[in-house]
């Protein structure tokens, strides 16, 4: 996998000024259409294609990314945040609107996002919420590194704190809260069944982290993880919001009326824009008081 090259497309347009600050690339200057490409341009243009043609994603040749409004940066092998993960973004912002004395009494809610990858969801979500803080945990360095860098590109560094962390680790929940329980647990894990990884795309299979994707036999690896910590991460009836397998809305379902002891209820699917049902909003039952494993 190609890990570094003399430049990215991003800089290679904004260098050879193709492109007016700040704008697509739809404003390609019309006097550049009919101008001929220097040496220089040639090359870089020749370094790009290659790198395309190696199945590279354009993510990741731009070195730049749109998500929610915000440019990140992309990094191979960082996951490339998805536009479905815009939608769950949406819907995480609609609950808080509607419902701002459940989440949130004081400020902003308290968000903890497992898996932050490039920072796509917490970033957006930290730069709706003025009044917010999110905790941001990935178990892959080069994915903290990313949002570490993201966060300070865009200004969001006070807000955020950028933890490397495995949740799949024993008594990996207790560094989790280092401000206390959370009002929201917002998740986009791995969940690619083991079985459909081969069907994948070249560009996610050769240039993308397999652990940001595999999610085991059913999907349900991380998952399970994150639920089963839930009821120790939230307030009283704090959410999980999760992106899921258009099949794991049954599976959840199910998996969560086996473990009564966690209290926590499928409360909404919602569809993504294909119409398929892809995120999931679970809550921690208001009744329930201390954490199973405590008693
Ligand atoms: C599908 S990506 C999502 C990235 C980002 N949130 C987004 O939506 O663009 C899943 C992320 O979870 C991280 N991850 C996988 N297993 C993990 C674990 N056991 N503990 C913490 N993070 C994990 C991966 O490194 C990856 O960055």
């Amino acid at each position: 996998m190609p890990q570094s090259w003399s430049v990215t497309g991003r800089q290679f347009l904004r260098r050879g000024a193709f492109l007016r600050p700040g704008n697509p690339f739809q404003s390609l200057k019309p006097v550049l259409w009919t101008q001929p490409l220097t040496p220089w341009q040639l090359q870089c243009i020749q370094e790009l294609s290659s790198h395309r043609l190696q199945r590279m994603p354009v993510q990741y040749i731009l070195g730049e990314w749109d998500f929610q409004g915000l440019s990140l940066k992309m990094a191979p092998p960082v996951f490339i945040p998805r536009p479905e993960t815009e939608e769950l973004v949406e819907w995480v912002l609609e609950e808080v609107a509607q419902r701002p004395r459940v989440i949130g009494t004081q400020g902003g809610p308290l968000i903890l996002e497992v898996g932050c990858g490039s920072g796509a969801i917490s970033l957006s979500l930290l730069s709706h919420l003025p009044q917010s803080q999110v905790i941001a945990v990935d178990k892959g360095e080069a994915a903290i590194c990313l949002t570490r860098e993201n966060a300070q590109r865009l200004r969001l560094q006070d807000r955020i704190r950028i933890i490397p962390l495995d949740v799949t680790l024993e008594g990996s929940w207790a560094h989790l809260l280092p401000w206390g329980p959370v009002d929201l647990v917002v998740s986009n894990p791995p969940y690619v069944f083991s079985q459909d990884i081969e069907q994948l795309a070249p560009e996610i299979r050769s240039y993308e982290d397999p652990a940001a994707l595999d999610g085991g036999e059913e999907g349900m690896d991380i998952i399970a993880h994150i639920l089963a910590l839930a009821p120790r991460l939230l307030k009283d009836s704090g959410s999980v919001f999760l992106e899921v397998d258009p099949r794991h809305p049954e599976l959840v379902g199910s998996w969560l009326r086996s473990r009564p002891d966690l209290s926590l209820d499928l409360v909404a699917v919602r569809k993504d824009f294909c119409g398929r049902p892809r995120f999931l909003h679970i809550r921690r039952s208001e009744a329930q008081h201390g954490c199973p494993a405590d008693t």
